[in-house]
């Protein structure tokens, strides 16, 4: 179970989020929508322990993986060596990992070789490598047409279900979060917290 306390997080002068309090069960699927800068990165942000500078608690489970809007992958290593990065995992888990997202032939490709959604491919691959425990996505889907959308959109509800994890899923879009999450809190106000 993850539980989020935040009574409050600011950048200096400028208090973001207020009060923001919900749990996400062992193997919910939950999102988090809201405007353009209402803080939801900021909120992930704190949940994924990439920041711990507020006032509240937050208590997680021990493995998360972020996956962010930009694939953010290392161009000069080959795929295998961007997974390999996260996890001492043998080879063959990887590339088994790799075939899981549709890229059992991509293993020794190059980032700027591979499609942007391929490459986003790579980066959900490179988060599940650590067999997370909870699974966070911020807006995974951003900058891709809406083929590759649907498409990913797709894959992801497939991990997601064959692997038994939470998933908090950060997003603009409406269908995005109705496909992929059980539950939707949506952020608002200034300072954010759960208005819905
Ligand atoms: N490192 C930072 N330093 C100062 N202010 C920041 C920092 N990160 C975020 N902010 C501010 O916090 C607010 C919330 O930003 P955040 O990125 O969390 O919004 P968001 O809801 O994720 O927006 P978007 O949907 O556009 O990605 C904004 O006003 C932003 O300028």
């Amino acid at each position: 179970m993850i539980s989020v306390a935040v009574k409050r997080k600011s950048f200096g002068a400028q208090t973001v989020l207020q009060d923001v309090n919900f749990d996400i069960a062992t193997d919910e699927r939950v999102s988090i929508v809201g405007p353009s800068g209402v803080g939801k990165s900021t909120l992930l942000r704190l949940i994924a322990e990439l920041d711990r500078d507020y006032e509240g608690q937050i208590s997680t489970v021990k493995n998360s993986a972020v996956v962010f809007q930009e694939p953010t992958l290392l161009n000069w290593r080959d795929v295998m060596d961007n997974l390999r990065i996260t996890t001492r995992k043998d080879d063959r888990t990887l590339e088994n990992i790799l075939a899981e997202v549709g890229l059992s032939d991509k293993s020794d490709m190059f980032p700027s070789q591979l499609s942007l959604g391929q490459q986003r491919r790579v980066s959900l691959a490179r988060a599940l490598a650590v067999n997370p425990e909870l699974l966070i996505l911020d807006e995974p889907f951003a900058s891709l047409d809406d083929e590759m959308v649907d498409e990913m959109l797709a894959l992801t509800k497939q991990v997601v279900d064959t692997r038994n994890m939470a998933l908090l899923l950060v997003t603009h879009t409406k269908k995005e979060a109705a496909f992929l999450t059980d539950r939707q809190l949506m952020l608002g106000g200034n300072p954010a917290t759960i208005i819905q």
